[in-house]
């Protein structure tokens, strides 16, 4: 069995929460892949938590105390030197004045464009595409709503911010769903990095000219390759669906039900401790999905997940 290397690295995140600057550092010479830029962090010893290795690695490398560190993903890969396990965590506040003790440099970058350093640690490429996406997932309701107060709803979200939204909105009759999915591509489109996708349906994504799709659970099983759009992400209820998700090279999933719905209210959902469970082994970013307020953000985050998707909370 190969063995593989256990590492903790950490994503400093600072300024707008909404467009955050990241922290990268470059390796120094006399190490394995000098002058490759990475995220602060290191091996994790044995005996030790990620989470401590975690902040002692940003106490020698930075000379930082970590006040608080969320988990986030968690992904493999094999170099010629060594297979490594990356647990990413995401840093939020520390103390002290950032240096670059260990390191050649650092650099803050922009979350969501190109990175403007190079090269980057190849392992870190899937990482840099995650931290492309917002805290929110926004999912159509026009069944309930109705179509044109559910554009009237988008409109206004997308005016305070929102970026990702699907066209869900499964029982609509198909010629209502597609001229609702082209309008609400067309409104997406006046806004900058807005990203459509459409449920379970690729030729529609393809005929209104959607940024990509969202897999049904089943779907995720039927499909023997990654659909070709920008983004592909899909419903996941478990952890073979997580790991299905990522075997396909996915963009990001989302998890549930988490709490009881207004949909489904005598339905349990699986909870917060369940959700972390699950979420900690996870290469893809998760989003909490199923009963949730916006305010509920922070719980997510804490416990793994990358944001909350919402039906009905978001405006
Ligand atoms: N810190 C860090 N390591 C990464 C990243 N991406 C990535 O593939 N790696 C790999 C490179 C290394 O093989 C391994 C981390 O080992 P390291 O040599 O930096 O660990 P360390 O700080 O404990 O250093 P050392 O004392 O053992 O030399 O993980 C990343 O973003 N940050």
């Amino acid at each position: 069995m190969t063995q593989v290397t256990e590492v903790a690295a950490a994503v400093m995140l600072r300024g707008d929460p909404a467009a955050p600057e990241f922290l990268l550092a470059q390796r120094p010479p006399g190490k394995v892949y000098a002058g490759y830029w990475e995220f602060p962090g290191g091996k994790i010893e044995p005996g030790e938590t990620a989470r401590a290795a975690l902040v002692r690695e940003l106490q020698e490398e930075l000379g930082i105390t970590v006040e608080q560190a969320w988990p986030w993903v968690c992904c493999e890969f094999s170099y010629p030197h060594a297979t490594v396990r990356l647990r990413f965590f995401r840093v939020n506040t520390w103390h002290g004045e950032l240096a670059a003790i260990e390191h050649s440099n650092l650099v803050w970058l922009p979350a969501g464009a190109a990175a403007s350093v190079a090269p980057i640690l190849p392992a870190n490429a899937p990482i840099l595409r995650a931290l492309a996406l917002p805290s929110l997932y926004a999912l159509s309701n026009a069944e309930e709503y109705g179509v044109a107060a559910e554009l009237a709803r988008l409109q206004n979200a997308l005016s305070n911010g929102l970026r990702l939204f699907q066209v869900r909105d499964k029982t609509l009759p198909p010629t209502q769903r597609h001229a609702f999915a082209r309008q609400v591509v067309a409104l997406a489109a006046r806004h900058a990095q807005v990203v459509v996708l459409i449920n379970d349906d690729q030729e529609l994504a393809r005929t209104v000219g959607a940024g990509g799709v969202h897999l049904s659970s089943q779907q995720l099983w039927q499909i023997e390759r990654r659909p070709d759009f920008a983004r592909v992400a899909a419903s996941c209820h478990g952890a073979a669906d997580l790991a299905r998700a990522a075997g396909l090279g996915l963009d990001f999933v989302v998890l549930g039900p988490l709490l009881p719905t207004a949909s489904h209210p005598g339905t349990a959902g699986i909870g917060w401790s369940a959700f972390a469970q699950l979420v900690e082994r996870s290469s893809l970013p998760v989003y909490a999905l199923g009963g949730l307020q916006p305010e509920m953000l922070e719980t997510a985050r804490s416990r793994g997940g990358h944001g909350i998707a919402l039906l009905r909370g978001w405006r």
